[in-house]
């Protein structure tokens, strides 16, 4: 399998006065070239961390503990800042949830879309303005010609969204990460920047890393799914094995998720499954598994031992004592 990125059992941890947040607790995961995949869970699994330890952009108490990131093969954890000078908006782009946070106030689009290309190709202004236009045309803004001048603070998130995206895929990277990219969007506007990242990932063959809470944009966006909690992944697989309903094997964090959210066939009246309780704070985890505490199937095994994360099949991996669906008793 041709993977682009192989992360191997990542450890970014935090300093803080009361202890050390183990974030990021032995999360490996890998992307494939040309495919995009989601990750998912709730707020506080350590999504953001994760990406954001690839690009070694991390908070000033953060370091990389221990694991592998490769990147085209080669470790990204052992890069220095200037390598990763030259691999962030060239080779892996990012784009956030708000955008007025990346963009910079005081200048025009186009300067701002020219600096992305002055920075990192030899061209000159005149070209890189040309290839800005070019840029915006790519993802659909009207008016591109009169939006160049204009700045953040004039244009709706939507527009907003766009030029991030613009500016994020100007060098043509190799992959995106996209943190949550639509959440603070109105749905029309949501679906239609999905729908842009989609067809920018077919024509430009774009890997994608696509952090979210949401099962249905995952649905939308992801060809294979991670499953977050507590700074670990629970699960991995094809996006199509985590939302089938008939798959044998799950991890009962993901079958939690999945019965918390409204599907089109769910019958008028049924109640939704919450999941109990709350994540744990990083600074207090659980003995065991760290979802044992909420699991209605847990045993005293669950509850002293940490199970790994496992394939039960092909492309499918659960991070479970007790993987079967068939079988699972609720003990709770
Ligand atoms: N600078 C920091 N110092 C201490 N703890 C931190 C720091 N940054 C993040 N954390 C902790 O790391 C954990 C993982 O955070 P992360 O942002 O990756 O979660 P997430 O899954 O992306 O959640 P969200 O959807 O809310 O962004 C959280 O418990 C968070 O409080």
């Amino acid at each position: 399998m041709d993977y682009l990125l192989e992360i191997d059992d990542l450890h970014t941890y935090f300093k803080t006065k009361k202890g050390t947040v183990k974030a990021v607790n032995g999360v490996s995961y890998r992307v494939e070239a040309g495919k995009t995949l989601g990750i998912v869970g709730e707020s506080g699994s350590g999504k953001s961390v994760s990406a954001m330890s690839i690009l070694k952009l991390l908070d000033g108490n953060g370091y990389i503990d221990s694991g592998e990131i490769k990147f085209k093969g080669r470790n990204l954890v052992e890069c220095s800042q200037n390598d990763m000078y030259q691999i962030r908006g060239n080779e892996i782009s990012v784009i956030f949830q708000e955008p007025m946070t990346s963009l910079n106030p005081v200048y025009t689009i186009e300067k701002q879309l020219n600096e992305v290309y002055l920075t990192h190709q030899k061209i000159s202004k005149e070209e890189a303005s040309k290839k800005s236009l070019e840029m915006l045309n790519a993802v659909k803004i009207p008016n591109a010609k009169s939006i160049m001048k204009q700045y953040p603070h004039q244009l709706s998130g939507g527009m907003r969204q766009r030029v991030m995206i613009a500016m994020a895929l100007a060098c043509e990277p190799s992959l995106l990460i996209a943190d949550e990219p639509t959440t603070a969007l109105d749905v029309t506007i949501q679906a239609q920047i999905l729908h842009l990242m989609n067809e920018l990932k077919r024509e430009k063959g774009t890997s994608i890393l696509f952090i979210t809470h949401d099962l249905g944009v995952i649905n939308e966006m992801a060809d294979s799914v991670a499953v977050m909690y507590c700074g670990q992944v629970v699960e991995m697989c094809d996006a199509h094995t985590i939302f089938a309903r008939d798959n044998e094997y799950s991890h009962p964090y993901t079958e939690g998720l999945m019965t918390s959210i409204p599907r089109l066939d769910t019958p008028v009246g049924t109640r939704l499954d919450a999941i109990p309780g709350s994540v744990p704070h990083p600074l207090d985890l659980p003995k065991g598994c760290k979802f044992a505490p909420r699991c209605k199937y847990a045993t005293a095994k669950c509850m002293e031992e940490e199970p790994k994360l496992e394939e039960v099949e092909g492309n499918h991996s659960v991070r479970c004592f007790y993987p079967e669906k068939e079988g699972r008793h609720a003990t709770k």
